[in-house]
């Protein structure tokens, strides 16, 4: 158990637990010291299952998933500019060229998507190596949503197209 005042609590965010004193208003991630460690584990067995229903370790939100992505506009784009363009005036068909070498360069090993993505995506995740973080249904275009959540953790998706232009995805988690 926990010394007197202090209680686990679940921060939603990290999906972690963490330790609060409600007397000294005091939150922190590492147990008080004095926590019986052994009944701890029980605790926290019993109260934060270590895995979700989906048998995924604890740490990756239900039902959600993982993925990076590599996006190249074009001038039919629902926004065509970004960090690295302030207007993006290439056709549909020189992106397709585009991202079809970026393809080619990952299959081979040549590079990583998380690599392009820093130099070469014109979505502002590109400075995060592509890396969207942790997304549900409802939250991608449909298009995205659907390649993203058909691919095994680590497989990359071909191209694919929505409003915002043409995309690579890797799956993370
Ligand atoms: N995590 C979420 N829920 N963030 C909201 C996503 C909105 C969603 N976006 C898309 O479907 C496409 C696919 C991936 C990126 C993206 C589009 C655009 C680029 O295209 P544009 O909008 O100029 O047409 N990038 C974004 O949105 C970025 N905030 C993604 C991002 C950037 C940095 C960190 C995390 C996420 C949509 N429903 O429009």
């Amino acid at each position: 158990g926990l010394p007197p005042g202090w209680e686990v609590r679940h921060s939603n965010s990290k999906n972690l637990p963490y330790y609060f004193n409600s007397n000294e208003k005091v939150s922190r991630w590492e147990p008080p010291s004095g926590t019986d460690t052994e009944k701890l584990k029980h605790y926290m067995a019993a109260h934060h299952s270590a895995t979700s229903r989906s048998g995924a370790a604890v740490g990756v939100p239900e039902g959600k998933i993982r993925a990076a992505h590599l996006l190249v506009k074009h001038r039919d784009s629902r926004r065509p500019k970004s960090w690295r363009e302030n207007e993006i005036t290439r056709s549909k068909e020189e992106a397709y060229e585009i991202i079809r070498g970026h393809e080619k360069r990952i299959k081979s090993g040549e590079t990583a998507l998380g690599e392009l993505a820093l130099t070469d995506s014109d979505c502002s995740s590109a400075r995060k190596r592509g890396d969207l973080g942790y997304f549900g249904h409802g939250d991608m275009q449909k298009e995205f949503e659907d390649a993203a959540f058909g691919l095994q953790v680590g497989e990359m998706s071909g191209v694919v197209e929505t409003a915002s232009g043409l995309h690579l995805i890797e799956r993370l988690e």
